[in-house]
């Protein structure tokens, strides 16, 4: 896998009028886009395939969170957008992910996030996921791919242990990223792209770092090449 490969654009925006720049800016130079929940809630299915006609895989990032039916049902739905992977909240249970799993069908991999990386011990300790963090993140992760999830969403600071313990098989996705001298903003458990790789990170779902600048091709080269192996 090249650095290219696995960085992973979200693609935080509005509309799709206002990610179309980005999008084409950053796609030649990423593995995949992500369409999150502020762009779907606008623009729906549209969005998704939209990105993926940039040539691009997929990324629908819509953390269902709900009873069992009712995110099997979802997950049917997001599969028809042409999304190539989708996310679900592990804390939602084992019957969930499963019914999940299930309404993706084979063409869509399920990734179950696992504690939000804005989330720090005090956050997940006021939640009722008593720290640290790790053990939280390990025990969520192993649920969700016991229920077969194909995927995990965790910070770069766990997925070291999440690796250990759910093996080689699983996609592991890391948020929480930051080059060096990057602004933190409301993210709390984050490394550099070259220390979530080292760690055992499998793609790299980065923002902020990549949009901000006046040139998000540039800034993605620069990440690619500090993660190239
Ligand atoms: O599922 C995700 O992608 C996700 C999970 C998580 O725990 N933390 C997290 O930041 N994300 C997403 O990853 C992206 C991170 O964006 P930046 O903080 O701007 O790099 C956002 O689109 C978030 O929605």
């Amino acid at each position: 896998m090249t650095g290219s490969d696995r960085i992973c654009a979200a693609l935080d925006f509005p509309t799709w009028s206002a990610a179309e720049p980005f999008a084409r800016a950053v796609a030649p130079g990423v593995g995949m886009l992500k369409v999150g929940l502020e762009l779907f809630v606008a623009e729906g299915p549209p969005a998704v395939r939209a990105a993926a006609a940039l040539g691009r895989p997929v990324f629908l990032d819509l953390k269902l969170h709900d009873i069992p039916n009712t995110v099997e049902g979802a997950a049917r739905s997001a599969a028809r957008s042409g999304a190539a992977l989708l996310t679900v909240h592990a804390s939602g249970g084992s019957d969930m992910v499963a019914a999940a799993v299930r309404g993706a069908g084979p063409e869509v991999k399920v990734l179950a996030v696992t504690a939000l990386t804005s989330l720090d011990d005090a956050d997940l300790d006021e939640i009722g996921l008593a720290g640290p963090a790790e053990s939280a993140v390990v025990r969520l992760a192993r649920l969700a791919v016991r229920a077969g999830a194909r995927g995990i969403v965790c910070s770069p600071q766990e997925v070291h242990a999440v690796r250990a313990a759910v093996g080689p098989g699983v996609l592991l996705v890391v948020p929480g990223v930051r080059p060096a001298g990057a602004a933190k903003g409301d993210q709390s458990r984050i490394a550099t792209p070259s220390q979530a790789v080292r760690a055992g990170a499998d793609v790299l779902v980065i923002g902020r770092p990549l949009r901000e600048g006046n040139d998000p091709a540039a800034a993605a080269r620069a990440i690619a090449e500090s993660i190239q192996e």
